[in-house]
C-alpha cells in the first residue's frame, strides 16, 4: 500500500519519513496554507530523497503554467489537485505533463460527492479523498465516514485521508479498502512540523495491523 505523509516543510524531515518508509511526500504549494512551501524549500527537501519516493506537489485552483513551472523547477513527480479543477482541467494538466501523476482530490460529505470522483477517473492517474471542511480545502484533521466509502471501489487507484493518525488507521483500513492513505495533522507537532515519533508509530502499527 502506498503511504503518503502531506505537508512536510523542512529537508531533514522529508529524508527521516523516507527512511521511516513513507512511499510519497507531499509539498503544499497553496499560498494560504500554514504548510506552504515555496519552490526553493521543496528542491531542498526533495534532492536528498531516492528515485523511488513519489514527490507530490499539492496545488488548489493553480493554472497549468503555475503548476508545471512549479514541477519542473522543484523535481516533482506528481500533482495533487486539492481546489475546485474540473475534470477537463484535469486532462489539459494530464496533457501538458504526461510523465508526471496527476492526483485529483475531492473532499467527500455527501454520498453523491463519490459519483463526482468517478467522474474524473478517464482525466486522472488516481483520486484522494479528503474530509469536508467549509473553511479549509486541506489539512484539518476532520475524519471521513468511513461506513461511506466501504462500496467505493474506483478502477483507478485511490488515496484514502482525512483525520488519519497512528491511532485510528488500523480501525480505518478495518472498513476501507484504498490503493494508498494520506496523512498530516495527524503525525504534526504542529502545522508543517512533523512529530517523527508520530510518524514511527503509523508504521510499527501498520506493520501490526
Ligand atoms: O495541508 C494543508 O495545509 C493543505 C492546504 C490546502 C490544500 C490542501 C492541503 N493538504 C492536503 C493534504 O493532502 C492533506 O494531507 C489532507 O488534507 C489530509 O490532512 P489531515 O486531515 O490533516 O490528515
Amino acid at each position: 500500500m502506498r503511504i503518503k505523509i502531506c505537508g512536510i516543510t523542512q529537508p531533514e524531515q522529508s529524508i527521516a519519513i523516507a527512511s521511516l518508509g513513507a512511499t510519497a511526500l507531499g509539498f503544499i504549494c497553496v499560498p494560504t496554507s500554514p504548510r506552504y512551501v515555496t519552490t526553493a524549500q521543496i528542491q531542498a527537501a526533495v534532492a536528498p530523497l531516492s528515485a523511488n519516493i513519489d514527490k507530490i506537489g499539492v496545488f488548489a485552483n493553480a493554472s497549468i503554467p503555475e503548476i508545471s513551472q512549479v514541477v519542473v523547477e522543484a523535481g516533482l513527480t506528481g500533482v495533487q489537485l486539492h481546489g475546485d479543477e474540473s475534470p477537463e482541467f484535469c486532462y489539459q494538466l494530464r496533457q501538458a505533463l504526461p510523465q508526471v501523476e496527476i492526483i485529483k482530490a475531492l473532499r467527500i460529505r455527501f454520498l453523491g460527492d463519490l459519483d463526482t470522483a468517478l467522474t474524473y477517473i478517464n482525466s486522472i492517474d488516481t483520486l484522494l479523498l479528503d474530509a469536508y471542511h467549509p473553511q479549509q480545502l486541506g489539512g484539518t484533521g476532520k475524519t471521513l465516514d468511513w461506513e461511506m466509502l466501504q462500496q467505493f471501489s474506483p478502477s483507478c487507484p485511490w488515496f484514502l485521508a482525512g483525520g488519519l493518525t497512528p491511532d485510528n488507521i488500523v480501525a480505518a483500513l478495518s472498513q476501507v479498502n484504498p490503493s494508498g492513505i494520506d496523512l498530516s495533522s495527524g503525525v504534526e507537532n504542529a502545522p508543517g512540523d512533523k512529530n517523527l515519533d508520530k510518524v514511527a508509530l503509523l508504521f510499527q502499527r501498520l506493520g501490526d495491523g
